[in-house]
């Protein structure tokens, strides 16, 4: 799997419409990758708050039209970050995606743990309360974002439904690039992955973005990884590791303690 990851920097002085037309050009460069997977909220930057609800639209809207558009002309799958999503009730979360060859979505996942420190996002964005995962050409993949990392039960819960690659779109800032990094090797080697993690790059206003986007695979190998500018890295990864990787060491036949697998929405309401 020819996996391309573009590093997004979202300087607040630049134009959506024109970061949009610039990103696409670089997606539309790349060389026949299988997979191509973008930061979290790179469209209209994570930390343009200001911005959340006038640039939230429905997943009808005309961002995620144009980004149907990139997968299914370039027949790629297009894990295309994550979107401001206005929902039916009016409601905005911050959903990643992913996009099939065929233009059609393959995945949604509304971010479940919304993030507060240093961030309006738990005050402007609901939470989701949902994580599923989608039977695709590459395998079953799961999705979670950036402070996702932090809460390794969601990982389980993508697991238990037969999730072998996990994509991780983030906005995650430099303070704590070791963070960043611990959480995606861990991830990775606990639930037996290939975990492919996104980060943006560069300055949104006073935050600095960590970058280093990777991809990792079950045994905590990093198999590339990008540096703190923006970047696009491309990767070819061999699947095969995950049930090599699960048949050789199959620590997660040993797990003792189930997981209930359901979400608190009681709380999320
Ligand atoms: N965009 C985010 O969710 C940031 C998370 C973060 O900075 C952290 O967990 O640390």
């Amino acid at each position: 799997m020819r996996t391309a990851l573009v590093q997004v920097e979202s300087p607040l002085d630049e134009p959506w419409q024109e970061r949009v037309e610039r990103v696409g050009s670089l997606v539309s460069g790349l060389d026949a990758p299988d997979l191509v997977v973008l930061p979290e909220l790179w469209a209209t930057g994570y930390f343009a708050f200001d911005g959340y609800d006038e640039l939230a639209q429905p997943m009808t809207g005309p961002l995620v039209e144009t980004l149907r558009g990139w997968a299914s002309d370039l027949g790629i799958h297009l894990a295309a970050g994550s979107v401001l999503e206005r929902d039916e009730t009016g409601r905005l979360h911050n959903t990643a995606l992913l996009i099939g060859p065929d233009g059609e979505l393959t995945l949604t996942y509304r971010k479940v743990h919304v993030f507060g420190y240093q961030s309006l996002e738990s005050k402007l964005l609901s939470p989701g309360d949902d994580a599923t995962v989608a039977e695709t050409d590459l395998g079953t993949v799961g999705m979670t974002t950036c402070y996702d990392l932090r809460f390794p039960e969601l990982y389980r819960h993508l697991v238990d439904q037969g999730a072998r690659i996990v994509i991780v779109p983030a906005a995650w800032p430099a303070p704590r690039l070791e963070h960043w990094q611990l959480f995606t090797r861990a991830r990775a080697v606990e639930d037996q992955v290939v975990l492919i993690a996104c980060n943006a790059a560069g300055r949104q206003g006073d935050v600095e973005l960590a970058g280093h986007s990777a991809v990792i695979d079950p045994w905590g190998r990093v198999l590339a990884e990008a540096g703190s500018d923006e970047e696009v890295v491309v990767v070819d990864v061999d699947l095969d590791v995950v049930d090599a990787t699960r048949i050789e060491f199959p620590v997660l036949d040993d797990r003792r303690l189930r997981t209930t697998s359901t979400f608190a929405r009681e709380d999320l309401a």
